[in-house]
């Protein structure tokens, strides 16, 4: 083929060409890629071998013109001159066009379209219009968690302290962009509370607005990875952001308080942080290794003055010391209505939108995990469209879609009494995972167009079937990576499970599997959406290996070829056949538990809660066609499968409950596992806490060692117990805090004789805060509040609207603390009785307290025995008294 002119011209030019117009690689590739004169593919190879320099991704280019063609050539040479004529502009307007350009490329980078996508937004201008708003706390520095539990478990309220304060994305937004911002900014949230979608719109909204002062610029620890050869902090931002390269050094060295510098992901790094024995370097051109540059920014050596947004799980926040954190975010999670217009939002119709959060509503483990978004995301997916499969009365039964399953799923009479293991609905967190896979199989992977819901439901066991394969070679290797710790994945691993990437691309990715490319090398990358799809698509996977009578942890080996494999298959069910399977059976899902039990940190603590899922029948019956046992068709027209949980699954649990050596967290994690089990027992264990605590003599308090998470776990179960007695039950302020998740919503609480203190008070007080506080009374007697406590109680008081009744004898609140309760009764109009008993409050406070109740007309009730009044002072009362007759005041002296 004959060398076109223009081929030939570029030929003759590269010299020159590399040495000029190198600069301009980033806007000669956008340039010749809206012309279509290089592909996407040529894109990532080009961007690809970024590290090796701008010149070599210009020759790079060049090379790929060539091979392109004269079309391609033309189309160059012609940008070229536009792109001359640039380069004689003044340098102000320049550095302008160049920082609008990088605001242009950031926002590209972290465009919100991932998941929305899926849901067919059409997203418009407007995207974050899709995005709930969401709750942080902000305190000043931060105390070191001690976290030995999953970190799902940590969500809502749990994390809070006493010194934060709420605030909502707007706030977080305009400190960490204000003038003033410097240091170092802490993000905290467990897996999936939406840490990198708040940078995403942070800097999204940065990039739309023209006012301020910051540039931000945005990596991620998962990018700092790649990053093996020492670097300067300059090349490494000049490779990361090419068209900053002309202003960087001036930038750099002039104004670092001008940066916004973001940092995602600090679990994910994985080289150390030594923050005592990294040598110290302020210069940016400097080389060293990459975390010397992360210690030595986060130390405020390097660009001094700058901001530094820095997220992290909140297991790896310590790798940071407080000392270093000015101020420290925690994520929430969705509050109640958050979640609730979450649904509204991401539901296809308002009426999806509700039958989805009756569902979440009406049970509370589901209603707790939905603080964390990427949960609310999967129970939508899964109850939204899949869960009409389970829940006859949802939105397609009712629009006159039956699902084929609908009597599948009657009451499960035979769990037991509790109200919340009768019901219909999808409950436990294996059946919505389940619901979740089969909705995606059956309604996204198909093509949402292809035949009705009712027709695709039908067809649901052949399809399942049909994605058993891809499904099992996915779970392998979430299991193995879920053994090492691994939460990323590369195309090796993929192709070492038999997983073909282009086609997982077109049936999981956005749903299941997420693709990442680092924006240093263009590399792949894929992590599962959720670290909890790991942990489920891992125990479906050791499930079904299990039921079939293989080794789970034998198809974890790398693909060792066809006739390798068959023959290891064939050795395995021969050693099955000698082993007695069931045995084998029960051995491995005993090894599965362990998995569990054995992980302190809580990690495997969802997988081994869905391997008990799975291994009920009734669960697994969502999934028929999948496992090799499935339920018979003629099961899906009549009665429920009549096998209950396998008893000697229960038996496990039990016994694990029973182990003196379980740590209390991996306790609960056994309770969630005979909940996930449906184990028709976990009501008499709730009867039986109620027994024990009903029993225990007054006095007895110190020698207790009660596992209080284990209560809040069975007290979410249900929902009729109104007044929850703890009294003089050895509960101090951190067991409370164990409890928060279930105190807001008692009638009564009653905390009398507890070692409470002050930091109890500051438990409650984000009890009372808590907009969904249903106490009415607040039994506090003799918990050592004292007035440091009570001043603690009364500000969360001024809030509250619920509590009438508060009984706080014996807690020496003294004159100081009666001075708080009569600013609180100056505008309370809630409280009606009030008893003060043996308070060490004087005629002084006797004072203030009848002043502030000529402003009170609510309060009822104010028993103030056995205090330290004079005869005068209760002459002073009594007469008081008289004046007040619909207010009851008791004193003695
Ligand atoms: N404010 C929000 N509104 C709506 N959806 C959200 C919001 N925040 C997060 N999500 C959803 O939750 C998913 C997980 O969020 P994200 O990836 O930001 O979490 P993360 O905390 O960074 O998780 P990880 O620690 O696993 O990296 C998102 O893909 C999105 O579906």
């Amino acid at each position: 083929m004959a060398v076109g002119a223009c081929c030939t011209e570029i030929q003759q030019r590269r010299v020159e060409l590399v040495e000029n117009y190198s600069e301009h690689l980033t806007r000669l590739l956008d340039i010749l890629f809206n012309v279509g004169a290089v592909t996407e593919e040529d894109l990532s190879l080009i961007r690809g071998s970024a590290v090796r320099g701008e010149r070599e991704c210009m020759r790079l280019l060049l090379d790929v013109l060539n091979g392109r063609g004269e079309e391609s050539c033309r189309a160059f040479l012609y940008i070229l001159q536009s792109v001359q004529g640039e380069t004689t502009k003044p340098e102000q307007a320049k550095k302008q066009e160049h920082l609008k350009k990088h605001k242009d490329i950031l926002a590209r980078q972290h465009s919100l379209v991932d998941y929305l996508s899926i849901r067919g937004h059409n997203l418009g201008q407007d995207e974050t219009w899709y995005l709930t708003d969401i709750t942080f706390s902000r305190q000043a520095g931060y105390a070191l968690p001690s976290q030995c539990r999953h970190e799902s478990a940590g969500v809502g309220d749990a994390f809070r302290t006493r010194t934060d304060e709420i605030c909502v994305f707007r706030d977080l937004y305009e400190n960490l962009l204000s003038k003033l911002s410097s240091g170092v900014n802490m993000l905290s949230g467990v897996a999936g509370s939406g840490k990198t979608t708040v940078v995403r719109r942070l800097v999204r909204e940065w990039a739309a607005e023209n006012t301020s002062s910051k540039i931000v610029l945005s990596l991620s620890f998962r990018e700092l990875n790649l990053i093996t050869q020492e670097q300067s902090l300059q090349d490494l931002l000049s490779d990361h952001y090419i068209h900053l390269k002309p202003f960087l050094h001036e930038l750099l060295s002039s104004n670092p308080p001008k940066f916004l510098l973001i940092l995602d992901g600090l679990d994910e790094f994985c080289y150390p942080l030594n923050f005592e024995h990294t040598p110290k370097c302020s210069n940016p051109e400097r080389v060293q290794p990459i975390q010397s540059i992360v210690v030595n920014l986060i130390k405020g050596i390097l660009l001094p003055g700058v901001s530094i947004f820095l997220t992290s799980r909140p297991h790896a926040v310590s790798k940071v010391p407080p000392v270093l954190v000015s101020q420290f975010y925690s994520l929430l999670g969705f509050s109640l209505a958050q979640q609730k217009q979450y649904f509204e939002q991401n539901c296809s119709s308002p009426e999806a939108a509700a039958a989805v959060w009756a569902s979440v509503s009406s049970h509370k483990p589901l209603l707790l995990m939905c603080h964390i978004p990427a949960f609310c995301w999967i129970v939508s997916t899964a109850l939204h469209d899949g869960g009409s499969c389970l829940c006859p009365d949802s939105v397609s039964a009712k629009s006159g879609e039956k699902g084929v399953l609908e009597n599948a799923n009657q009451p499960n009479s035979s769990l037991g009494p509790s109200e919340v293991l009768l019901s219909s609905k999808p409950v436990t967190i294996t059946e919505i995972y389940c619901c979740f896979v089969k909705s995606i199989v059956l309604f996204h992977v198909q093509g949402r167009s292809e035949g009705s819901h009712h027709t695709r439901l039908q067809h649901a066991p052949h399809v399942l079937g049909e994605m058993q394969p891809i499904l099992k070679s996915l779970g392998a290797m979430a299991f193995k990576g879920l053994l090492e710790r691994r939460f990323i994945f590369e195309s090796s691993d993929l192709s070492s499970f038999n997983l073909d990437s282009t086609k997982i691309s077109q049936v999981f990715l956005f749903e299941i599997l997420k693709e990442d490319r680092a924006s240093l090398t263009f590399e792949k990358g894929f992590h599962f959406i959720h670290t909890s799809v790991q942990e489920f698509l891992a125990a479906l996977y050791y499930v079904l290996q299990s039921l079939s009578g293989s080794d789970p942890f034998l198809g974890l080996k790398p693909s060792t070829g066809q006739y390798l494999q068959s023959a290891f298959k064939q050795m395995a069910s021969a050693f099955n056949k000698f082993g007695k399977p069931r045995r084998l059976f029960r051995r491995r899902i005993k090894k599965a538990l362990r998995c569990g039990v054995q992980h302190q940190s809580g990690h495997m603590d969802l997988f081994s809660r869905f391997v008990c899922g799975l291994l009920v029948p009734r669960t697994r019956l969502i999934l028929n066609g999948f496992f090799p046992d499935g339920p018979k068709m003629h099961l899906l027209r009549c009665q429920p499968s009549p096998d209950p949980t396998p008893p000697f699954l229960l038996h496990l649990l039990h016994s694990q409950l029973q182990s003196s050596t379980l740590s209390p967290e991996r306790q609960v994690n056994v309770c969630h596992c005979l909940y996930e089990a449906q184990d028709p027992g976990l009501s008499q264990r709730l009867q039986d806490w109620m027994k024990v605590l009903s029993q225990q003599a007054p006095g007895q308090s110190g020698s207790l060692n009660r596992d209080w998470s284990e209560l809040a776990f069975l007290l979410q179960l249900s929902s009729d117990v109104q007044v929850l007695n703890l009294d003089a039950q050895g509960l101090d302020a951190d067991g409370l805090r164990r409890l928060l998740p279930v105190l807001p919503l008692f009638s009564t609480l009653s905390l009398g004789q507890n070692p409470l203190g002050s930091e109890g008070a500051s438990v409650l007080s984000l009890v009372l805060r808590n907009p969904d506080c249903r106490i009415q009374r607040l039994w506090v007697v003799a918990t050592g509040l004292g007035c440091e406590g009570l001043k603690i109680l009364v500000e969360a008081l001024k809030e509250n609207h619920t509590v009438t009744d508060l009984r706080m004898a014996i807690n020496k609140i003294g004159d100081d603390g009666a001075g708080y309760l009569a600013e609180l009764l100056r505008t309370n109009c809630t409280l009606t009785d009030i008893r003060l008993r043996d308070n060490l409050v004087t005629d002084k406070g006797a004072e203030v307290l009848m002043a502030a109740l000529k402003e009170n007309t609510t309060l009822e009730y104010l028993w103030m025995f056995d205090n330290k009044f004079t005869k005068d002072g209760v002459k002073k009362l009594k007469e008081f008294a008289k004046t007040r007759p619909n207010l009851d005041i008791k004193v003695c002296v």
